[in-house]
């Protein structure tokens, strides 16, 4: 029973200890060193990319890293993997200490860079089959392992194409193939889906779900797109200048901003400001092009589109749009600021 209490305190090194995180990662903190001016480049100030993060994965979950550009997340999981050496503080995968031992980590991950141009001479089914090998497998369970990935994530058409030869989404995906083969017990995956199309997204969270569901696969994964990320995460830990804001389930995080609601309106052309009511909005709207984004109590929401709905506004108006909370909106709630760019919702630094 005391062990119980001290495994689940976290404060013991056991076995129980061990098993309950999958990923714990204690008072983490990197700075990059600054760089001289040169005679062309200007001086780079040293930038605190982690800032005393703290955060626990536990096993069998999809957990997020969300957060606006620049915010750390790429810093603290490339730490993660054992490619970065903290200043300061522990990384602890599935019972190991990286920070002592950061090799231990190619036996226990699969690491998906947000760039990596290292298997861009390979064809899709050589570097499927090559990171099998490089991950123990034998020839022929790697070439099993090759056919399998490339045939779940669809790529067999593409199975003779060197990498260098596809687009971006496709060149992603077949990343994605090679980092899924060879079972790792921890996926991080740093933004996977970039520049896929929606069904090459569909195809590679079912992908990510079926190896948390048939092997237990814990995965960390970093997204900007919050709409995929409320269907995909167990939970979200929010990074904003090297620190972790907020973590929870996308539910309760979406709990914190309360009954808020968001009104979009978007207009044909400009916004009729001369109809009063639609200035007296103006006040308070995020305004991005012909689209406006308000955040109201439900009353509030309900008053305004009936005002731009009922009255000479209408004639104006292209669409509108009522929703409940979002990840995006507790972002904003918490002090960052959203923007819609290509019809995909994203987050950008204040
Ligand atoms: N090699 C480096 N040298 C110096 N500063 C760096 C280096 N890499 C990142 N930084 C800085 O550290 C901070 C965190 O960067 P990081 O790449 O971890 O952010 P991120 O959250 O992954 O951003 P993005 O969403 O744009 O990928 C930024 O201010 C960035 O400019």
């Amino acid at each position: 029973m005391t062990g119980m209490r001290q495994a689940v305190d976290g404060s013991v090194e056991g076995v129980e200890t061990r098993t309950r995180a999958a990923v714990r990662v204690s008072g983490l903190v990197k700075t990059y060193p600054p760089v001289r001016a040169r005679r062309r480049a200007a001086a780079v100030p040293a930038v605190r990319a982690s800032d005393g993060v703290t955060l626990e994965v536990r096993p069998g979950e999809i957990f997020g890293l969300l957060g606006p550009n620049g915010a750390g997340k790429s810093t603290l999981v490339r730490q993660l993997t054992g490619l970065l050496r903290p200043d300061e503080g522990g990384i602890e995968v599935l019972g190991h200490d990286l920070v002592r031992h950061p090799r231990r980590a190619a036996r226990l991950l699969a690491y998906l860079a947000q760039e990596s141009s290292a298997l861009d001479e390979l064809t899709v089914a050589l570097a499927a089959e090559t990171t099998g090998r490089l991950r123990g497998l034998d020839l022929p369970a790697a070439r099993r392992a090759r056919d399998e990935v490339l045939d779940e994530l669809d790529l067999g058409p593409l199975a003779d194409r060197p990498l260098k030869r596809l687009s971006g989404g496709e060149r992603r995906l077949a990343c994605v193939a090679a980092a899924l083969v060879g079972e790792r017990p921890l996926l991080v995956l740093d933004e996977p889906t970039t520049g896929m199309d929606p069904y090459a997204r569909r195809a590679v969270w079912a992908a990510v779900d079926r190896r948390r569901a048939e092997h237990g696969a814990t995965v960390v994964l970093v997204t900007h797109n919050v709409i995929e990320a409320e269907t995909v995460l167990d939970r979200v830990a929010v990074i904003d200048r090297g620190r972790v804001i907020a973590c929870d389930t996308p539910g309760g995080l979406k709990a914190t901003v309360g009954d808020e609601v968001r009104l979009e309106l978007v207009w044909r052309d400009a916004a009729p400001l001369d109809v009063p009511e639609v200035a007296a909005l103006h006040g308070t709207a995020a305004v991005s092009g012909r689209r406006w984004t308000l955040r109201l109590a439900p009353e509030a929401a309900r008053e305004a589109v009936s005002l731009v709905t009922g009255g000479p506004a209408f004639a104006a108006l292209d669409d509108f749009r009522l929703a409940t909370p979002s990840l995006e909106d507790v972002y904003v709630a918490l002090g960052g600021r959203a923007e819609g760019a290509d019809g995909a919702e994203g987050l950008v630094k204040a």
